[in-house]
């Protein structure tokens, strides 16, 4: 098996794990999560939304919570912008230095999610895109569904190659391909970077894998074979996408540190940092952390 030496890790809890909470997580909170991940050595941190507050109300405060976050040298701190009213956000917030704009392979999911079609969303991206590499600011662009639709069903893998090579072309700095619900499983996993990797350069892959079927940590590893070195997770598994009834959290960041450090995989993150600050947020939210190796942890602490 081809590992790669070291693989960097985008902790998109404080955004993907939260945005689905029913109750307001305070600023101080989301802030004390943020700071206590980068401490654990999280190099890529998902701060926070630009979107419409009637959509996704949880996220509403990501002005306040950059403004509040230290930022030690070297970490970076994206967020996500789906329109011009979000980067104009972006603009007047502190810090922002990285956006994520995020469409899909499905056109139902996306009409669910950002309220337009495939093609609607690339040409509003267009200009947000344009605007950031203007400002030098570094840009993601997401492709959600990569592994099925929660409404549609399979998505061929050269529909996720059409997406993310046009969002590739626009600009983007690096495609992060979500199995949004986690249905995939290992050789689908690998079919779908294949047909990506044939348009987009593998190095500018990320792997954004729910854990809703257990499936993730097998996926990552069948990936990570293929070169991809980019991997998206979230402190305690937390999280859900509010457009994907039934969806879990993204693979979680203790999971996936205990699985590369056992492998000799470099990723910069201490496991008992992240785990204890998967510890505090699951605390807040009155739940034990979904991670299997963060409850190992607790359990032989106990
Ligand atoms: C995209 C929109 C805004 C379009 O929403 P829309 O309703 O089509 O937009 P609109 O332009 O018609 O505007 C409607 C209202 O929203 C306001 N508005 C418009 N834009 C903004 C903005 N940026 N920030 C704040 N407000 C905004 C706008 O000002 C207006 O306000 P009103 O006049 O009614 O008072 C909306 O559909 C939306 O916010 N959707 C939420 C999408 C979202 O955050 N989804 C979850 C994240 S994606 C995800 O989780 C998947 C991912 C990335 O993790 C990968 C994976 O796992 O697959």
């Amino acid at each position: 098996m081809a590992l790669p030496e070291s693989v960097t890790i985008v902790d998109v809890g404080p955004r993907d794990g939260l945005q689905n909470e029913p109750n307001r997580v305070p600023v101080d909170t989301k802030v004390a999560l943020i700071d206590s991940l980068a401490e654990a050595g999280l190099p890529v941190i998902e701060a926070g939304a630009f979107v419409s507050p009637k959509w996704v109300p949880q996220m509403a405060d990501t002005d306040a919570v950059l403004a509040r976050i230290k930022r030690p040298p070297g970490v970076r701190f994206p967020v996500l912008v789906p329109n011009d009213r979000g980067m104009a956000a972006a603009e007047a917030a502190e810090g922002v230095h990285e956006i994520a704009v995020f469409g899909a392979a499905s056109e139902t999911f996306s009409k669910r999610n950002i309220n337009c079609s495939v093609a609607e969303s690339l040409e509003r991206f267009r200009p947000v895109v344009a605007r950031a590499r203007e400002h030098g600011w570094r840009v993601r662009g997401y492709v959600s569904c990569v592994l099925g639709c929660p409404y549609e069903g399979a998505i061929p893998p050269e529909a996720v190659a059409g997406v993310a090579s046009d969002l590739y072309a626009m600009g983007c700095d690096e495609i992060s391909l979500g199995d949004t619900i986690g249905v995939g499983t290992p050789l689908a996993a690998r079919r779908m970077i294949e047909a990506v990797s044939a348009h987009v350069p593998v190095e500018r892959l990320a792997a954004h894998f729910h854990d809703t079927y257990g499936q993730a940590l097998a996926n990552l590893l069948a990936v990570l074979d293929l070169g991809v070195a980019i991997v998206d997770t979230s402190v305690a598994g937390l999280g859900g996408c509010p457009y994907a009834k039934g969806a879990s959290g993204n693979v979680a960041t203790e999971d996936v540190v205990y699985m590369l450090d056992g492998m000799g995989v470099r990723t910069g993150v201490s496991l008992a940092k992240v785990a204890e600050a998967g510890r505090v947020i699951s605390a807040h939210l009155g739940r034990e952390p979904t991670s299997r190796v963060a409850r190992a942890l607790q359990g032989a602490a106990a």
